[in-house]
């Protein structure tokens, strides 16, 4: 039998999107979190964002309003991690970027603390082999926003062992989340077939077929999906789907995975969906 931690600390690397959210869910859950980025702007805002997000995650039912929220450090130094029981990396979808922190991070840490990639796609065991110990890397796929969506996609790569999967496990039920656990591969479960999905329904967009308004309205009315793709892609943010089709055509040659010019022209133009106010649909005045 594996001993369980008694209290976890959570060390969150890259302040984006994701990171914010990410450490928002263990500061509502009572979990000390440090937060690490490189850029100074995306430090300065964390503290703020993290504070808006819990308000609104209390306010819609993702966290509960009576528990004491735990202390949040934001800095820009990986030692900071030495104390953590897990960490989460969720920087950009750059596999380069994130190898190279993964080998950083792997000899700041005790063997054993399990390192979780928010990866949207580059396979565990790639990341695992820049790691001094490959067996403490597993994938930890949160869905945007983390507070709100309970179910996580858990990937559990050919070497990561059976201690680190129950020490994360053991984090991720004491936030409340349900994690699906699955094996090894470009995009995993999701992405495999979510981010064809977007690319798919922007091609039809670029060929005049529909607009995005009436491509998604097809998926929410008749599908009866929650949204439809191109409000998805704007959501998840459209650099990092295209980031994310790159990551997938390289690793399986398949060429529906290669990212459409519409694609490429938004974010180009920094329409790169919600978070910049606009990408397919339009967000002015929406609270992002
Ligand atoms: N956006 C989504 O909906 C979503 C959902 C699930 C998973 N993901 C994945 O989560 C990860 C982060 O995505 P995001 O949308 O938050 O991206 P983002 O662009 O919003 O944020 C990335 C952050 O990483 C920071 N960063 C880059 N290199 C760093 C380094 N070496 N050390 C510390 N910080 C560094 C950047 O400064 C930036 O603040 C990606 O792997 C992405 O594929 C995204």
């Amino acid at each position: 039998m594996t001993m369980m931690q008694e209290e976890h600390r959570l060390a969150v690397l890259g302040a984006g999107t994701m990171g914010v959210g990410i450490a928002t869910l263990a500061i509502g859950y009572g979990v000390p979190v440090v937060l690490i980025d490189i850029d100074a702007d995306r430090r300065a805002e964390a503290p703020d964002k993290v504070r808006q997000q819990l308000r609104m995650a209390q306010l819609m039912g993702g966290l509960r309003r009576d528990a004491q929220a735990g202390p949040l450090t934001v800095t820009d130094s990986l030692d900071a991690v030495a104390e953590a029981t897990v960490v989460v990396e969720s920087i950009t979808e750059r596999p380069e970027w994130k190898a190279k922190l993964v080998a950083e991070v792997s000899t700041v840490l005790p063997a054993g603390t399990p390192v979780l990639t928010n990866t949207s796609g580059i396979p565990v065991d790639e990341l695992a082999g820049a790691a001094l110990r490959p067996e403490d890397v597993l994938g930890a796929h949160f869905m945007n926003p983390p507070y709100l969506i309970r179910a996580i996609e858990v990937v559990r790569g050919p070497r990561t062992a059976q201690a680190s999967l129950d020490t994360a496990l053991d984090l991720l039920t004491r936030l409340e989340r349900e994690p699906v656990v699955v094996g090894d591969g470009p995009g995993f479960v999701i992405n495999r077939v979510l981010q064809r999905m977007i690319n798919e329904a922007s091609r039809i967009v670029q060929d005049g077929i529909a607009d995005p308004a009436a491509v998604d309205a097809l998926f929410t009315g008749c599908l009866g999906h929650r949204t439809g793709p191109l409000a998805t892609g704007d959501l998840i943010g459209l650099d990092n789907v295209v980031d994310s089709l790159r990551v997938l055509l390289d690793r399986t040659g398949d060429e529906g995975y290669r990212p459409s010019e519409l694609l490429i022209d938004k974010v180009r133009a920094g329409d790169l969906g919600r978070k910049t106010g606009r990408g397919f649909h339009d967000y002015q005045g929406v609270q992002r």
